[in-house]
C-alpha cells in the first residue's frame, strides 16, 4: 500500500466516442473520492477536451495515451504536448506495450517524450513491463532495470521533484487472453523497480500495477507494500465498473 495518495485510473485505449465519454464522466461528478485516492481517467485525443470540461471542479486528473516529443512541425497524425494542456489533460501516458509492439515506440522516444511532457507541465505516466518470454527467461527484472533507468535519466535536471509516475504493466497480462499476475509476484517486481527508480531520480517514484486488474483482485494488489496504484483498462470502461474497484480500494485504505 502506498504511503502518500493510491493513484486509481484508467485507460480507455481507443474506445468511446464523446457522448460515450461524457456519459461516464457524468457519473463521477457526484462522487465523493476518498481523500487517500488520486482518481484520473486516459481517454483516447478526441475525447480529452470534453471529459476535462466535464470533470472540471472533480478531483479526476485526465490525461492523454501518447504524445509526441517535438515541441510542433512536420509529424503528419502527431499531437504535440502543448496541444494536450490546451485540451485540459495534466498527465500522459508514455510507453504502453501495445504501443511499443505495434507502434516503434522505444525506450529512447520514451525517453525523448518523459523530458518533453516535464518540461509543459504535465505528469508522465510511464509503462513498463516484460513480455512473456523475457519472463521465461528469468529477465523480467534485467528488463525493468533498463526500461525505468532509460526513461527516469531523461528527466530534466530542474524537474527531478516534479511528479513522475510508473506503471508496471507486464504485457503477458494485459487484455484479453491475459493473465493477471498474483500480487506476490507484482510485489517482487515493485520492490525492484521501486530499488533503481530510487538509484536513477535519488527520491521514490510510485509505481501502480496495471494488467487485468479487476473488482476481484484489487485489493491483493494494492494491499502490497510496493504497489501505489492501480492502472485499469476493460475492467473501469463502464463507469460502476471503476467505481466499484474505487469504492474497493478507498475501504483498504481506511
Ligand atoms: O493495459 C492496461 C492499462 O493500460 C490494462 O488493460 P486490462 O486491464 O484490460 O488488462
Amino acid at each position: 500500500m502506498a504511503n502518500g495518495s493510491l493513484w486509481i485510473g484508467t485507460s480507455w485505449k481507443m474506445n468511446k466516442t464523446r457522448d460515450e465519454a461524457r456519459q461516464w464522466a457524468s457519473a463521477m461528478t457526484t462522487v465523493a473520492f476518498s481523500e487517500r485516492l488520486q482518481p484520473f481517467v486516459i481517454p483516447p485525443f478526441t475525447s480529452i477536451a470534453p471529459v476535462a470540461e466535464a470533470l472540471a471542479g472533480s478531483r479526476l486528473l485526465v490525461g492523454a495515451q501518447n504524445m509526441h516529443w517535438a515541441e510542433a512541425g512536420a509529424w503528419t497524425g502527431e499531437i504535440s504536448a502543448a496541444m494536450i494542456r490546451d485540451c485540459g489533460a495534466t498527465m500522459v501516458e508514455l510507453g504502453h506495450s501495445e504501443r511499443r509492439a505495434n507502434f516503434g515506440e522505444t525506450d529512447e522516444t520514451v525517453a525523448l517524450k518523459v523530458a518533453t511532457a516535464l518540461r509543459h507541465g504535465l505528469t508522465p505516466l510511464i509503462c513498463i513491463g516484460e513480455t512473456a518470454a523475457e519472463k521465461a527467461d528469468g529477465r523480467a527484472d534485467e528488463v525493468l532495470d533498463h526500461q525505468v533507468r532509460m526513461a527516469l535519466s531523461s528527466v530534466p535536471a530542474d524537474y527531478r521533484q516534479s511528479t513522475v509516475l510508473l506503471a508496471y504493466e507486464p504485457v503477458w497480462s494485459i487484455g484479453e487472453g491475459g493473465t493477471p499476475a498474483t500480487a506476490a509476484y507484482a510485489g517482487e517486481r515493485h520492490a525492484a523497480i521501486a530499488r533503481v527508480a530510487q538509484e536513477t531520480l535519488g527520491r521514490p517514484v510510485p509505481c501502480l500495477y496495471g494488467g487485468s486488474v479487476n473488482a476481484g483482485n484489487c485489493r491483493d494488489y494494492v494491499d502490497q507494500p510496493g504497489i501505489d496504484g492501480l492502472f485499469i483498462g476493460r475492467s473501469a470502461w463502464q463507469a460502476d465498473g471503476y467505481l466499484k474497484i474505487v469504492g474497493l480500494c478507498a475501504d483498504a485504505c481506511a
